[in-house]
């Protein structure tokens, strides 16, 4: 039986990047990028006004100044503003060679073709135009490598024309359940069953982490069938998940079907609960995750060891920690590192009642994890300890 600690450290000893991937623009959302972005443009590309108005010499702004044309937004020929004129122009739309300051049309009085500027004492040379590259230079760092890729970047990317992206490519996932006694929800419940939630568990929070390639899988608790869905799964997928049979249970077939199948073994049961008898293993550069059958276990298994590895690959972040103090004291009875549901409002944890590994109940109210070290007693009211944010 490893530590978490340890478990961890073995966990990520054996977590492989993918090859990267050319995206589209909008399918790189929540992915990390393989390369660092550079603009391959200036922004703005053109001189441009930021507002609707007239563009006119400032030396000219006491004058009254006949309309010489107007270059609305798009418009694609330049123009040269003569001596004596004004053009008209609009926000974002480009402003003519030679002006060198925009009035914006609420200062003026417009009297047939000419123009007269009221108050022009207060017009400055250079009002409203936004000058080539003032935002964005040619090759100027847009983002660096590894950015995990936000709504905000996709708005930058795409202003300085960008299409697509590298970035590191997220895992396919294989799920395997086991148990006989499992039944689909929306069917009846007979003596002895219960449904399947951790299927629903699993690719619940794979979707949050952005992870689209899933197939799940169901076996019977049978060594063979199990050994030989393990293999089909590890053919198609780059990690395994396993959920049940996977502790001291006659039926409890998933470390050896998993050995049989070819899968390097590193740690058999970590000092924790819930969670305790978690199986990992490798094949080659593929992760497999027998994780405990009982639903809390599944949740905790997830959040300190899958989704982390999957983050680690994919250079993403999703898992969130941070520390709290607790409300309450809470007595702890075992030598193991003990996650707790709990509810965390501002620094302060609540630990919520039903921890034991087989109860839910608690996840109508719980937003986070506690971590009660593998040394804890008795914990009093008010002691800091970390927590882990639910997704
Ligand atoms: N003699 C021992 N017994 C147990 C030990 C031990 O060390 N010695 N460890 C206990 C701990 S801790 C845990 S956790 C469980 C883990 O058991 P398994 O991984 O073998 O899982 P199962 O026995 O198949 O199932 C446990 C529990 O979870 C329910 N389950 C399973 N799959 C699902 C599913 N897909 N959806 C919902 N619920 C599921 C299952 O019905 C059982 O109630 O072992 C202890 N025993
Ligand atoms: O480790 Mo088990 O999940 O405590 O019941």
């Amino acid at each position: 039986m490893v530590a978490v600690n340890t478990a961890k450290k073995i966990i990520a000893e054996q977590c492989v990047q993918l090859p990267v991937v050319q995206v589209d623009l909008l399918n790189a959302l929540n992915y990390a990028l393989a390369e660092d972005i550079f603009s391959p443009i200036q922004f703005p590309a053109f001189r441009q006004s930021s507002m609707d108005g007239y563009a006119i010499y400032w030396e000219e702004k006491a004058n009254p100044l006949f309309i010489q044309a107007a270059m609305p937004a798009g418009t694609e020929q330049p123009l040269l503003l003569q001596k004596g004129k004004a053009i008209q122009v609009f926000t974002g739309g480009p402003i003519p060679d030679g002006a060198n300051c925009v009035v914006q049309k609420e200062w003026v009085t417009v009297n047939n073709s000419t123009i007269e500027i009221q108050l022009n004492n207060n017009i400055q040379l250079g009002d409203h135009i936004r000058n080539i590259g003032s935002d964005l230079q040619k090759n100027t760092l847009l983002l660096q490598k590894h950015t995990v890729i936000q709504p905000s970047h996709i708005a930058l990317m795409a202003s300085a024309g960008i299409t697509t992206v590298k970035v590191l490519q997220k895992p396919s996932v294989g799920i395997l359940i086991t148990g006989n006694e499992l039944v689909q929800p929306g069917n009846t419940l007979s003596f002895g069953k219960v449904y399947d939630s951790n299927a629903f568990t699993i690719q619940a929070h794979l979707k949050k982490v952005g992870i689209t390639q899933m197939q799940v899988r169901y076996v019977s608790d049978n060594l063979q069938e199990t050994e030989n869905s393990i293999k089909e799964l590890l053919l198609h997928h780059d990690i395994v998940i396993i959920t049940g049979g996977v502790s001291a249970g006659d039926y409890d077939y998933v470390p050896q079907a998993c050995i049989n199948a070819g899968v390097q073994q590193h740690f058999h049961k970590v000092k924790q609960r819930p969670g305790k008898p978690l199986f990992f293993g490798t094949q080659k550069n593929k992760l497999v995750f027998g994780l405990p059958g009982n639903p809390a276990a599944v949740i905790s298994c997830l959040y300190q060891y899958v989704i982390p590895a999957i983050d680690q690959i994919c250079g993403t972040h999703t898992i969130q920690s941070t520390t709290a103090k607790v409300s309450t004291a809470f007595q702890k009875n075992i030598p193991l590192t003990q996650f707790l549901k709990g509810y965390l409002e501002g620094n302060t944890v609540k630990i919520l009642p039903a921890q034991a590994s087989y109860q839910l109940s608690a996840l109508t109210n719980a937003n986070c994890w506690i971590e009660l070290e593998e040394s804890d007693t008795q914990i009093e009211s008010g002691t800091e300890k970390r927590v882990y944010l639910f997704l």
